[in-house]
C-alpha cells in the first residue's frame, strides 16, 4: 500500500526490511526485495508521490523539474574553482528520487569503470562481465514512440527485451541528424561512428539512448514501484516522510553496532520524532547527498568532526561525506545562418501545439529531453599522461563527452535555430569535495561542496572539450549552416582566457557520487564493504551513488540502477 503520511502506516506492522529513500536505488531494492513474499518491506520517502506530475511525464518538459516542490532544491557551498560563484545542486525529492526529474539519458559506462570497481573492492561481482545479468534486468528496450526505422541506430545485440526499465531511442528526429552522421565519414579519426555506446565501449558519436517507453519518461517509480508492484501485501511505501537518523539497536551477541532502528519526524518539532525498528536490515538509499546527511547526523562518520559538531559519535568512519565526485560542465554555442528565434520555450501557440501532438501521440519535440541527437565520446592521447596518472578506469573510457542533444532551450533549432549549443563535461575529474554537517539539525541543509573545477586537469578537460567541439563543426558538411562560435567564448582566445570562460560559467551535470564509498574488506578507507555493508556494523547497508568509488565516464542513472540490482541480490542470499 502507499500511505502520504506515516501515521497512517497501521501501528501493528512490522517489517524485515526498511529502505530508506524511494529514489532511483531504494525502489530497486524495494520491488525485487518484495519478490519474496516472506519478506515485509517497508519503504520510507521524504518525496510527494509522482502521480500525476506532467513535468515528470511529458519528457520535453523536464526542465521545469528544477527548482520545484519534486528537488531539494540544494546549493553548493562559494565555489574556488567557479570564481566564488555558490551554484544550485539538483537532487529528487519525488517518489522515483532522481530518476523522476533527470534527462533521461541512458548510458552504461565504460567496461574498464565497472572493472576498476571490481580491481579496488576485490570483489570481480562488480566486473562488466559479471553485472551483465543486473544490466539485463534492469533494461527493457522498445522501439521509439515515432516508430521510425531503427536500423542502423543500435546494436540489438546488447540490449535487453525483459527488463523493467523501457530504455529506447529518440521518437523525435532532429533535423541535423543527417549532418551530425556525416560528421563521421568526413571527420572519422576524431568522430568515429558507433553504433551502440552502451556496449562497454562508448568511444565515438552515436545515436542517444533515453530512458523513455511510449514517449513518457520511465522512472524507477513507473518502472520499479508501478502498481502491480506498489499494489504488493508485503510491500508498504510511505511518502512525504523524512528520516533524521538511524540508531542504534539493542547489540546481538555480543556485536555492539547494531544499526536496524530507523528515526522520522513527523514534522520539524523534535518532539515528533518516532522510531521503527526493522528485524532483518536497514538499507540506505537517500543518495549521494541524503545518505551521508543521515550517517553523520546518526554518529556515524568522522569521530572528532562529529564532536567538535556536539553529536555523539557511535562510529568511526572517517569516510563518511568525503570523496565527492561530480562531474562539471559548460556549454559553447555555435551560431548559424537561421535567424528563426520562434521556440516552444518562448512561443506559448508552439508548446500548446506540441503538448497536443505529444497528447494524439507521444511524439514531436516534448517526446524526448533537449532534443534528442547524439553523444560523442573523446579521449586524451596516451602522450598526455607522461607526467600524471590518467584517471580514467582505462583504455576504452573517454574524458570528455560532447552532448550533442540539440539546444534544450530552443527544441526548434536544429536545422532552423539561430544557436547551436553543445555542453562539453569532463567526465573523470580529479578534484574530490564534501558533503558535512551545518548544524545539528536534521532538517538543515547540509554544507555541499563538490570542488568544481579545483584541479587543474577538470578545467583542462572542458578547454580541450571546446576544441573538439570546434573541430567537429569544422567539418564541411556544416558550410553554410554553422558560422562559428557565439557567446562568451567566442571572445576567448588563449587557453587562460577559456579557463577563465568556464571558471564563469561550467556548472553541474548532476552526476555526483562517492560520498559513502565501497572498498575492499579491511580497508583502511571506504564506507560500505563490497557486499555493501557499512563497514564493522550489522544490520545496515547502503545501496545508491554515494557507494561508488568512481563516477563512471557517462550519466550515473544506469550504474545505479545496475548496482542495485545486484545489490538486491546481495541482501536476498544474505537471507535464504
Ligand atoms: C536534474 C538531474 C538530471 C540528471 N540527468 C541524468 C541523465 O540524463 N542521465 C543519467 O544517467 N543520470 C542523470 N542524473 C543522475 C541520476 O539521475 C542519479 O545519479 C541517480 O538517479 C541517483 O540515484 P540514487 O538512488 O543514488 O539517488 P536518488 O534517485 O536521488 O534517490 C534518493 C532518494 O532518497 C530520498 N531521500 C533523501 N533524503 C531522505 C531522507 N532524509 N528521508 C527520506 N527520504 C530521503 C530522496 O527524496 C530521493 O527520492 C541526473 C540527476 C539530476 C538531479
Amino acid at each position: 500500500a502507499i500511505y502520504e503520511h506515516f501515521s497512517s502506516v497501521p501501528s501493528s506492522e512490522s517489517y524485515d526490511f526498511v529502505v530508506i529513500g524511494g529514489g532511483t536505488a531504494g525502489s530497486v531494492i524495494s520491488n525485487r526485495l518484495t519478490e519474496n513474499p516472506k519478506f515485509r518491506v517497508l519503504l520510507i520517502e521524504a518525496g510527494p508521490s509522482n502521480e500525476g506530475v506532467l513535468s515528470s511525464i511529458v519528457p520535453g518538459l523536464a526542465l521545469e523539474l528544477a527548482a520545484s516542490p519534486y528537488d531539494w532544491n540544494f546549493t553548493t557551498t562559494l565555489q574556488k574553482g567557479l570564481n566564488g560563484r555558490a551554484i544550485s545542486f539538483p537532487r529528487g525529492h519525488i517518489l522515483g528520487g532522481s530518476s523522476s526529474i533527470n534527462g533521461m539519458v541512458y548510458t552504461r559506462g565504460s567496461s574498464s569503470d565497472f572493472n576498476r570497481f571490481a580491481a579496488v573492492t576485490g570483489d570481480q561481482g562488480w566486473s562488466w562481465n559479471s553485472l551483465q545479468p543486473y544490466i539485463f534486468k534492469n533494461e527493457r528496450w522498445t522501439p521509439p514512440s515515432d516508430h521510425h526505422d531503427t536500423t542502423g541506430q543500435y546494436d540489438p545485440r546488447v540490449h535487453s527485451l525483459s527488463g523493467m526499465t523501457y530504455v529506447s531511442l529518440s521518437g523525435y528526429y532532429a533535423p541535423n541528424s543527417p549532418k551530425m552522421l556525416q560528421v563521421t565519414k568526413e571527420l572519422p579519426h576524431k568522430f568515429p561512428f558507433n553504433l551502440n555506446m552502451n556496449s562497454g565501449n562508448p568511444l565515438g558519436l552515436g545515436w542517444l539512448q533515453f530512458t523513455i517507453g511510449n514517449g513518457s519518461r520511465s522512472s524507477a517509480a513507473t518502472s520499479y514501484l508501478g502498481p502491480k508492484f506498489a499494489g504488493r501485501r508485503n510491500l508498504d511505501i510511505v511518502l512525504n516522510t523524512r528520516v533524521t537518523r538511524i540508531l542504534k539497536s539493542k547489540s546481538v551477541g555480543g556485536d555492539r553496532n547494531v544499526f536496524r532502528t530507523v528515526e522520522i519526524a513527523l514534522d520539524e518539532n523534535v518532539a515528533s520524532r518516532r522510531t521503527i525498528e526493522a528485524r532483518k536490515e536497514v538499507v540506505l538509499s537517500a543518495g549521494t547527498i541524503g545518505t551521508p546527511h543521515i550517517l553523520l547526523h546518526s554518529g556515524v562518520g568522522d569521530s572528532a568532526e562529529l564532536k567538535a559538531l556536539g553529536i555523539i559519535p557511535h562510529l568511526h568512519l572517517p569516510s563518511v561525506g568525503k570523496n565527492l565526485t561530480d562531474q562539471p560542465s559548460a556549454p559553447i554555442n555555435f551560431a548559424t545562418t537561421s535567424n528563426n528565434t520562434d521556440s516552444i520555450f518562448t512561443n506559448a501557440t508552439l508548446l500548446a501545439e506540441a503538448l497536443n501532438q505529444w497528447n494524439q501521440t507521444k511524439t514531436g519535440p516534448l517526446a524526448v529531453f533537449g532534443g534528442g541527437g547524439f553523444l560523442a565520446w573523446t579521449r586524451f592521447n596516451s602522450s598526455f599522461f607522461k607526467t600524471m596518472p590518467d584517471p580514467s578506469a582505462g583504455p576504452n573510457s573517454p574524458h570528455i563527452e560532447m552532448f550533442l542533444g540539440t539546444n534544450t532551450n530552443n527544441l526548434r533549432q536544429a536545422a532552423d535555430a539561430p544557436v547551436v549549443s553543445v555542453t562539453v563535461v569532463t567526465l573523470n575529474p580529479i578534484s574530490r569535495g564534501s558533503v558535512t554537517l551545518k548544524t545539528t539539525n536534521p532538517f538543515d541543509d547540509p554544507l555541499i561542496d563538490p570542488a568544481y573545477l579545483v584541479d587543474d586537469f577538470d578545467v583542462l578537460t572542458l578547454r580541450e572539450g571546446a576544441k573538439a567541439v570546434a573541430r567537429l563543426f569544422s567539418a564541411p558538411t556544416w558550410k553554410g549552416y554553422v558560422l562559428g562560435i557565439t557567446g562568451g567564448f567566442a571572445n576567448a582566445t588563449t587557453d587562460a582566457e577559456m579557463d577563465a570562460y568556464f571558471r564563469n560559467i561550467a556548472s553541474t551535470t548532476s552526476h555526483p557520487v562517492g560520498t559513502a564509498l565501497m572498498s575492499a574488506k579491511g580497508s583502511s578507507y571506504g564506507v560500505v564493504d563490497p557486499d555493501l555493508r557499512v563497514k564493522n556494523t550489522t544490520g545496515l547497508r547502503i545501496v545508491d551513488a554515494s557507494i561508488m568509488p568512481f563516477v563512471t565516464c557517462g550519466h550515473t542513472q544506469a550504474p545505479v540502477y545496475i548496482i542495485a540490482e545486484r545489490a538486491a541480490d546481495l541482501i536476498k542470499e544474505a537471507w535464504m
